[in-house]
């Protein structure tokens, strides 16, 4: 197979593609000293990368730098001398590792950002070979796996070498470390060709990756900031030992030399060399339009994370080799490839402070202040540290250069300090020994706990606050109206020690705070919302109001299985904690926490106060209603009109049933809605009885049985 991977063409550069009036020939000083200045950054930041696997910038940040310098190079030319970064692979190979010779140049990828820079290469290939060829060529599109390339040499269809990149030219031999990689085969199947020569990417899956840095740990060893850096510094081991303890993989994505190998195209390649017993990507795919390629960038945008490995991007390839081989490559890129990159999830930033947070039930948490950054999309200042051991686990200092991590809607996490950029002015954090809210000391709750506590928990205002919003939201009270400023406001005013006053306040004591009134003095429409949110909140179910108590271990799960069996609060309170454990569903954690919290005489206070503002606190229809559901189990799925889900489930409750979000063999009957979920489909395969919107009213109102009469079973029967 032959190529002219090795004789760049320089003729063909990219100076065609830009504005003639743009391009000066004489390079202004300021900017030769720019182009120096970045050249040496540029080449500090990969010696970091390649040799000492510890980076100290962010991958965003060095493509920040190579674009800077290949627009300074677009506008002034003579810059591009041979040995600008923009014109080499890779950093040069360290002198741990004998150095070897690849048989064919190793190169980089060109890189694109948007559809526009991706269509703006598709156009030059079509540009220079025509419209058909590209088309009946077709994209390959393949993951850009992130991790380090390896090459490797068989001869009759034994591994002879594996080799890093290095500057493209010459790697780092390998051999010995990658013969540990058990997916790497030592031989290959008798059909395999006399000589070949295989890349691709080892790489560390994500699960992998985390195990090894918990151990690494627990070692008293410094953990490696990203999978990618794992990788390179599991394959790039003195020790092939360690190497062999590490889970590497491999993939294969591309073939250097090879003889007596033909193939016409590149996924052809790939079928051969699986034949052969060689690892190559599931996820590849030969698209036809860059429509189509568009499509494939974007549902592995949207699933990055159900890979098994990270991926920084995708790189489409022309998959046929007489089109490769015509369009060539730079001296550092095929022009034949591009890759385009994601957004990077992972950028550094400036850690100003360490402080902490109390939360409802008074756990003190500390958290990064840091330099906004822009990361996934949006502006990150703050990130959760969990808590003091977690601080001491990361190694973060305040004043630290941190690596933060957002990976799509997961919270943003400090990965952990970028330990080279320290000045010796950083300062370790000091878990503070009284609440910043109340003054109280901090203790643990119970001896050897990792959490500390402000045990303030009535009037600590943190605490309280945590619990009004708590209180307030959907899955309790829904009061609509007491959001953040609210409940500063109220708790500002004096006008509530703890939430067991929220229901006396009215019109006269709202007046004390001027969020609640108007400039004249009336009351504002804060203030009115909040009082007609108060009053209809006074008739929400029992289990509504179980939530909003802040009942450790009580949520809107178990909530609804409490209020069905007791029905009413003055019966819950009265309860011994056996009565309690017997309650389906509620073990005896939780029985033992319901019990202590009734225990306590201010949290008495707050129900008695509720009750005697008008709180019902007490399930009206279960009385005298029959428990024709008892011992049944149902699912609710899709949205049946003149229902919430809430309403519909506590249908099914309040007459003895059972409401569970999985369809299983033991589900008795699937209420389906409009637009139902895969629920639906579950519970056709599984032939559980499917009621529609009519089939729930005679349930409800006829009983099971009649309800067995209308139900469907299966799918069509
Ligand atoms: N943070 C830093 O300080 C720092 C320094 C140097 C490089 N880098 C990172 O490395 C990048 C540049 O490195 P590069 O020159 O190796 O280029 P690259 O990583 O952008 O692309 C080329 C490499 O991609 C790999 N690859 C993965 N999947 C592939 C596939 N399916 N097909 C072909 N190749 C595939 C190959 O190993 C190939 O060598 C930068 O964009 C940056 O992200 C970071
Ligand atoms: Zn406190």
């Amino acid at each position: 197979m032959t190529s002219d991977l090795e004789s760049p063409d320089p003729d063909l550069d990219d100076a065609d593609l830009h504005d003639p009036a743009l391009v000066l020939s004489e390079p202004e000083p300021a900017a030769r000293e720019r182009h120096a200045s970045l050249s040496e950054e540029v080449e500090e930041a990969r010696w970091r990368y390649y040799v000492l696997d510890a980076p100290t910038i962010s991958d965003g940040e060095f493509d920040a730098r190579m674009r800077e310098l290949e627009a300074l190079e677009d506008r002034f030319p003579a810059l591009r001398t041979p040995d600008s970064p923009t014109q080499k692979v890779g950093g040069a190979p360290s002198t741990t590792f004998s150095p070897v010779e690849h048989l064919q140049r190793m190169m980089s990828l060109d890189n694109a950002f948007s559809f526009e820079e991706l269509a703006h290469w598709s156009q030059r290939a079509v540009r220079e070979l025509g419209e058909r060829q590209i088309t009946e060529s077709g994209y390959l599109c393949e993951l850009k796996v992130d991790g380090v390339a390896l090459d490797l040499v068989y001869e009759q269809g034994r591994l002879m070498r594996a080799a890093t990149r290095g500057d493209g030219r010459i790697g780092e031999d390998v051999t010995d470390n990658a013969r540990t990689i058990s997916t790497i085969p030592e031989r290959l199947a008798d059909d395999a060709p006399g000589l070949l020569e295989v890349r691709g990417e080892v790489f560390f899956a994500v699960a992998d990756f985390t195990r090894l840095n918990e151990t690494l740990v627990l070692d008293g060893k410094a953990p490696f900031a990203n999978p990618r850096n794992a990788a390179a510094g599991s394959l790039r081991q003195k020790d092939p030992r360690v190497t062999a303890s590490r889970a590497l993989g491999f993939v294969a994505h591309g073939v250097g030399a090879a003889e007596d190998f033909e193939a016409v195209r590149l996924s052809d390649a790939y079928t051969a060399l699986a034949r052969w017993g060689i690892p190559v990507s599931s996820h590849s795919k030969v698209c036809r339009t860059l429509e189509e390629v568009w499509q494939f960038i974007e549902q592995y945008g949207e699933n990055r994370h159900s890979v098994e490995h990270e991926i920084d991007g995708v790189v489409v390839k022309l998959d046929h080799r007489t089109v490769q081989d015509q369009l060539g490559s730079t001296s550092r890129a095929p022009r034949w490839a591009i890759a385009y990159k994601y957004p990077p999830e992972e950028v550094t930033t400036k850690l100003l402070d360490i402080q902490v947070n109390v939360g409802r039930t008074g756990r003190v948490t500390p958290f990064g202040v840091m330099e906004p950054v822009q990361v996934a999309g949006s502006t990150v200042s703050m990130a959760t540290l969990h808590n003091a051991s977690e601080v001491v686990r990361k190694g973060v200092l305040i004043g630290d250069t941190v690596v933060l991590r957002k990976a799509g809607d997961v919270i943003p996490e400090i990965v952990g300090p970028v330990v080279d950029l320290r000045n010796g002015k950083e300062r370790a954090f000091v878990m503070p020994t009284h609440c910043p809210a109340c003054g109280s000391e901090l203790r643990p709750e119970k001896e050897g706990d990792a959490d500390i506590r402000c045990p303030n928990t009535r009037a600590c205002p943190a605490q309280l606050r945590e619990r009004l919003f708590h209180l307030a939201s959907r899955a309790a009270l829904d009061i609509e109206v007491l959001g953040e400023s609210a409940a500063h406001a109220l708790l500002d005013a004096g006008l509530i020690i703890d939430e067991g006053d929220l229901f006396d306040l009215d019109e006269e004591k709202l007046a004390r705070s001027p969020f609640f009134t108007t400039q004249k003095g009336g009351l504002s429409a804060n203030g009115k919302k909040l009082l007609a949110n108060l009053e209809e909140a006074k008739t929400r179910p029992l289990a509504k109001f179980l939530v909003a108590l802040s009942i450790r271990h009580v949520g809107k799960g178990v909530a609804p299985d409490l209020a069905a069996a007791f029905g009413d609060i003055d019966a819950l309170a009265a309860a011994t904690e056996e009565e309690l454990a017997a309650v389906d569903g509620i073990g005896p954690t939780l029985a033992a926490s319901i019990r202590e919290w009734f225990a306590e005489p201010w949290h008495r206070a707050i129900v008695a106060k509720w009750q005697a503002a008008g709180c019902v606190m007490r399930d009206e229809k279960v009385e005298g209603r029959e428990p024709t559901l008892a011992g049944l189990t149902f699912v609710v799925t899709g949205s049946l009109s003149g229902y919430t889900r809430d309403s519909a489930a506590e249908a099914l409750t309040s007459r003895g049933g059972k409401v569970s979000s999985a369809v299983s063999k033991k589900t008795s009957f699937v209420v389906v809605g409009d637009s139902p979920g895969s629920k639906y489909d579950k519970a056709v395969s599984l032939k559980v009885p499917i009621l529609d919107a009519d089939g729930f009213e005679v349930l409800l109102h006829a009983g099971p049985e009649a309800a067995a009469e209308v139900a469907t079973v299966g799918a069509g029967d």
